[in-house]
């Protein structure tokens, strides 16, 4: 599925990735300044590794050596960040259906009803972005990445901000789409209660390096 190789150097950080995905939902744990949004920046192509190489699903995306280097719109990859960004002039209907105009039919993996279904979002489609809780702009924004039909989707701290009870809330969704939709997700958080709530593999980043989780997690 996804196999990197590949580090990224900054002037005082270095990026070492090893490892190949096998599960549909790889989690990575590491402390701030670790890493984690820096490695999924070069999944996604908006960094470029300085050496190595990025294949995901057989495709190379990014190759040093060999010149390779898919632009971001080309790779299927979807990130959502940690404050959800959403166009404040459009409502959540407006919002969902501009990811998924971008988007071919035929290439169309999710459709609006399934995703508005999927993540609740039927009271909410008139609101504009103002209007919504964090919780519930965080799962609009949840829906538009999805309607953009990736084929990877990277999620990089999308609980940060949101209190106690709207996590609560927001994980329940977020274990349905790894239940009931076929997509690979990479999750990375400083905390890693919430991937064993979501039964993750989990890797720990330590100091921008990717490594097996050196415990065990009880669930
Ligand atoms: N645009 C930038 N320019 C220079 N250094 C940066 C930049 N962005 C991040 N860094 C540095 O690169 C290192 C890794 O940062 P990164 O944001 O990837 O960590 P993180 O694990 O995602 O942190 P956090 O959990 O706080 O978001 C840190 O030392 C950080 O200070």
């Amino acid at each position: 599925m996804l196999c990197c190789d590949f580090q990224y150097l900054r002037a005082d950080f270095k990026l070492n990735i090893q490892f190949e995905m096998q599960d549909q939902l790889l989690g990575i744990v590491g402390a701030s300044g670790s890493g984690k949004s820096t490695f999924l920046k070069n999944l996604v192509g908006l960094l470029h590794p300085t050496q190595g190489s990025i294949q995901f699903n057989q495709q190379v995306l990014f190759d040093q050596q060999k010149n390779i280097h898919v632009p971001m719109h080309q790779r299927k990859i979807a990130l959502i960040f940690q404050n959800a960004l959403l166009f404040p002039h459009m409502n959540v209907q407006q919002n969902l259906m501009y990811a998924e105009k971008q988007v071919n039919h035929a290439d169309r993996k999710f459709h609006f009803n399934e995703i508005v279904d999927l993540l609740e979002l039927k009271p909410l489609i008139h609101r504009k972005a103002h209007q919504l809780s964090g919780g519930e702009a965080q799962r609009v924004s949840i829906g538009r990445a999805l309607l953009s039909s990736p084929h990877l989707l990277l999620l990089d701290e999308p609980l940060t901000g949101l209190d106690h009870q709207l996590k609560q809330q927001i994980l329940p969704f977020l274990k349905r789409l790894k239940e009931e939709i076929d997509l690979p997700m990479i999750y990375v958080t400083h905390h890693v209660d919430e991937l064993v709530f979501l039964h993750a593999e989990i890797l720990m980043l330590e100091q921008g390096k990717l490594m097996p989780a050196t415990y065990q997690f009880s669930s």
